[in-house]
């Protein structure tokens, strides 16, 4: 579904990241992790076709990435809501966008909206505005807007970051129920590791200065998953093989 061909990406001097290759298959969920300025998010933004590459290409159903395109949803840490617009106006708001730009009726977006706010336990809150939400609400209002798209390809990057540790935890299973029903390709950056164990068919460890992928991890935890699993050797495998991928080479180079 994404392929990645030695993909390089600098900023004036700055190589944010270099020679990466990588490949996600259709309905996989592969988590990003690694130190602060790695290039996560200059993954992900390549991948949107919000930037564009300094070498190699990004391939997403066959074709090169250059623009956004519609089948394509990001979702960031910040909601990013329209303070002025109610829920639904939110959450439909892309569809209103594209559809008008193609002349299009809006037809059923406005009933599909409603069902995915309902899923996402948001059923009630239609009508109102961002700022009487909470954080974690307004992170769900900017999940349905992306899903809305029914999106092959969802972009997060870091979408629980600013939720307090429940919230949070709850919106990764849920987020978990919404992608088990449906045939979408999830990339999801976080600073988390028991998030990206819990999460991930595969976690991408990336090392810094410049961004390369240091190794990929393959979860192999059955699912549905669930916080039970966090106690099983093999999410503990998993997790202490990331760290020492993350905090090795630092420990060694202080060394
Ligand atoms: N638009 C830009 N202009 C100049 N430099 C940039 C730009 N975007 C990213 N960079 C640089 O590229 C490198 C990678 O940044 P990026 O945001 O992708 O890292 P990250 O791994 O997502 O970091 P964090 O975990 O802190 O969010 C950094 O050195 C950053 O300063």
């Amino acid at each position: 579904m994404i392929r990645l061909d030695r993909v390089s990406k600098s900023f004036g001097s700055v190589e944010a990241l270099q020679d990466v290759s990588l490949t996600v298959a259709a309905g996989e969920f592969v988590a990003i992790v690694g130190a602060s300025g790695c290039g996560k998010s200059t993954l992900l933004r390549l991948v949107a076709g919000l930037v564009p590459t300094t070498a190699g290409r990004v391939v997403l159903g066959g074709t090169a990435v250059t623009e956004p395109r519609a089948d394509t949803a990001m979702v960031f840490q910040a909601a990013t809501l329209l303070p002025w617009a109610d829920v639904l106006r939110n959450v439909t708001f892309p569809l209103r966008l594209m559809r008008k730009a193609k002349g299009k009726m809006l037809g059923d977006t406005e009933a599909r909206a409603r069902a995915l706010l309902a899923t996402a336990g948001l059923a009630g809150f239609e009508h109102r505005l961002p700022r009487e939400l909470s954080g974690g609400m307004q992170q769900r209002v900017a999940i349905c807007r992306a899903l809305l798209q029914d999106p092959r390809v969802l972009l997060m990057d870091e979408p629980f970051g600013a939720l307090d540790a429940l919230t949070r935890e709850e919106m990764s299973l849920e987020l978990l129920r919404i992608w088990q029903g449906r045939e979408m390709a999830v990339v999801f950056v976080t600073h988390s590791i028991p998030e990206a164990v819990l999460l991930a068919d595969r976690v991408v460890v990336m090392s810094p200065r410049p961004g390369r992928i240091a190794e990929i991890i393959e979860v192999g935890l059955p699912r549905p998953r669930s916080f039970e699993q966090e106690g099983s050797p093999a999410f503990q495998r998993a997790a202490q093989r990331i760290r020492a991928l993350i905090y090795g080479g630092r420990v060694a180079h202080a060394a």
